[in-house]
């Protein structure tokens, strides 16, 4: 993909679910994750920085008990193509025999998610969920992993907004917006 500036990308982008199509989607992740989590208190690990948009507003539409941590690991650094998986920050909890919900803005190849549902485990969590806002249905994600709970479909493009970047810019947009 060319590197066109963002103004020029916002301006070509085609907007694939607006502002109320994604509360709604992220409304019924929670009441999803409340039926599953029933009594159980989770883990709450959003991963930086895509899934802070994400999981800021999933957090308040789910009424099970959560303890909040976060974790930030990135493969693209603000680009487009995706490279191996770099950690920023691992958990502070110990995740020994918890159960971990991690929260992401997209899932796409899966390698990001993969590496971190791994180390979770690895660290002794009991289950790990994977709640993401959106998912690239295109066939290559790496095999065995696959998202718990799912907000949106997004088709197989370069997509910004709600959390994810075009080279930095546009996690602010409160829609999805796909190039
Ligand atoms: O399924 P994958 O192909 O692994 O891609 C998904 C990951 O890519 C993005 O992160 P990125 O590395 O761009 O960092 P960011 O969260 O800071 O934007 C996104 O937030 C996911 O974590
Ligand atoms: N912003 C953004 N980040 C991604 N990480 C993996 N795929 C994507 C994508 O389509 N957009």
């Amino acid at each position: 993909m060319s590197d066109i500036d963002f103004t020029t990308a916002r301006q070509r982008a085609e907007l694939v679910h607006d502002e109320a199509a994604l509360t709604a989607a992220i409304a019924r992740v929670g009441r999803e994750i409340d039926a599953h989590l029933g009594d159980e208190t989770a883990v709450f690990l959003p991963v930086m920085q895509g899934g802070l948009v994400f999981a800021g507003q999933l957090a308040t539409r789910i009424k099970a008990g959560l303890e909040f941590d976060y974790v930030h690991a990135t493969r693209y650094r603000g680009g487009t193509l995706g490279g191996g998986l770099v950690w920023l920050r691992q958990p502070a909890l110990l995740l020994g025999g918890r159960t971990v919900l991690l929260v992401d803005d997209i899932l796409d190849e899966g390698t990001t998610l993969k590496g971190i549902r791994d180390f979770c485990l690895e660290q002794g969590a009991q289950r790990v969920l994977i709640a993401v806002l959106c998912e690239k249905r295109h066939g290559r994600t790496v095999p065995g992993l696959a998202a718990d709970f799912v907000g949106v479909e997004v088709p197989d493009r370069y997509v910004f907004g709600f959390g994810m970047d075009y080279h930095e810019q546009g996690r602010n947009l409160p829609g999805i917006y796909a190039l």
